[in-house]
């Protein structure tokens, strides 16, 4: 993705009454995803030697890290192979992007959108470069995680910092650390939700009850203990969203699946969900919470491994809520968000220079979370 773009002097952008408009550069993280068959084992060796992911000590991590990296790679490629050879992540975060950028145009600010990829491209250096290439005069960090992990937006945000000194990109920077409680992106969930709902009741015969099982990405059960509040933002989120549904007697239940090592995960898993589905002979409605593109964890994971085994376990009934992507609402919700920092309105957590969470957002002890990440690197 080429993210250059013609670096103009900013006082050349005028809103409609001829004054100039500050040049606001809006970072989208995502994790990223192999472009083609060969990128498998390059993306999954960035991942796995990633402090962040890999928590061991910093002389056995290249080897560790390239050792499980290879012995991914096969189980990943199988799964890439599915999707035609390659992540959908990029392009529909380029959509989503772009839709952005629309919803914003015609504010007082101009922005504009770029991508820093965590594990492949574009990462966080050629992004900085583009960024400082356009003559951004200020920049909004806001990941496409709504929820803040140490593995995810702490470690884009750890790779940001590193790539903005490397290109000189010193403006004002705020961070949107996470949005799990937002009541719009709560709203837009819901309606999503509420209509695969919908359709899911009106193809189950009466009698068959149908369970919401609201499934995010799991995490080591090692890095919550050590402070990650992501478990606790996943349930919040999960709260906003039934809240924002108002169906009585909901039965829906929080899982987390795609687990990929060999440690205690949190639980539960969204495998022995299915399970206790099939004990009590309920449908299940899969909803992923905590990511906002389809990608191999959603369009494989979801839609092909656990709906088989839903099959094989004799669950009366598989559905799944598709991912937000560029749902108009989803992308208001982020337009929301966008403007409300701008507007300092609703300034940000500690990452946003000491400056504390509002109540909108939660609590928010990433500081903490933080430090004891950047002390394993
Ligand atoms: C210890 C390993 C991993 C942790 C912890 C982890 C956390 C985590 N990941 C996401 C979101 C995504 N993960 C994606 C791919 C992916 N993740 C891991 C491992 C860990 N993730 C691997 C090995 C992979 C590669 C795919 C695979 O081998 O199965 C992706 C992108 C996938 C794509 O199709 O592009 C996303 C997005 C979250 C939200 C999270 C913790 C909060
Ligand atoms: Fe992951
Ligand atoms: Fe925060």
């Amino acid at each position: 993705m080429d993210q250059t773009a013609p670096a103009g002097p900013p006082s050349e952008i005028l809103d409609r009454a001829g004054a100039t408009r500050p040049r606001v550069a809006i970072v989208l993280f995502n994790l990223g995803g192999p472009d083609r068959m060969e990128s498998v084992r390059p993306f999954l060796e960035n991942l796995f030697l990633d402090p962040a992911i890999l928590r061991v000590p910093g002389f056995v991590r290249p080897w560790l890290g390239r050792f499980i990296a290879r012995r991914r790679t096969r189980a990943a490629s199988e799964n890439y192979a599915i999707l035609g050879g390659k992540s959908p992540l990029l392009e529909l975060t380029e959509e989503q992007a772009r839709a952005l950028e629309a919803a914003l145009a015609g504010e007082a600010a101009e922005y504009r959108c770029f991508i820093a990829m965590r594990y492949w491209h574009p990462m966080s250096e050629e992004c900085a470069r583009a960024v400082a290439a356009w003559g951004a005069e200020e920049v909004l960090l806001l990941p496409l995680y709504p929820q803040y992990s140490t593995t995810t937006t702490g470690s884009s945000l750890a790779a940001w910092a590193a790539a903005a000194r490397q290109a000189g990109l010193a403006v004002p920077t705020t961070t949107l650390c996470c949005w799990h409680s937002d009541p719009a992106f709560a709203a837009a969930t819901a309606a999503m939700v509420r209509r695969a709902h919908d359709e899911a009741r009106a193809t189950l015969p009466a009698a068959v009850p149908l369970r919401i099982l609201f499934s995010a990405h799991g995490l080591p059960e090692s890095i919550v203990k050590a402070g990650d509040p992501y478990q606790w933002q996943v349930e919040r989120s999960v709260a906003a969203v039934v809240e924002r549904l108002g169906i009585e007697g909901l039965d829906h239940v929080v899982c987390y699946q795609s687990r990929v090592t060999p440690q205690k995960w949190i639980g539960p898993s969204t495998e022995e969900e299915l399970e206790r589905a099939a004990h009590d002979k309920a449908a299940v409605l899969v909803c992923p919470i905590a990511f906002v593109s389809e990608h191999s964890e959603t369009l494989v994971e979801l839609d092909v491994e656990y709906r088989e085994e839903a099959e094989r376990l004799g669950v009366p009934g598989y559905f799944r809520v598709p991912a937000q992507n560029s749902d108009p609402d989803f992308i208001r919700a982020l337009r929301g968000l966008v403007l409300a920092a701008q507007g300092g309105g609703r300034a940000l957590c500690s990452f946003a220079g000491g400056r504390q969470c509002p109540k909108s957002f939660g609590d928010c002890p990433h500081a903490r979370a933080k430090a004891r990440v950047q002390e394993m690197a």
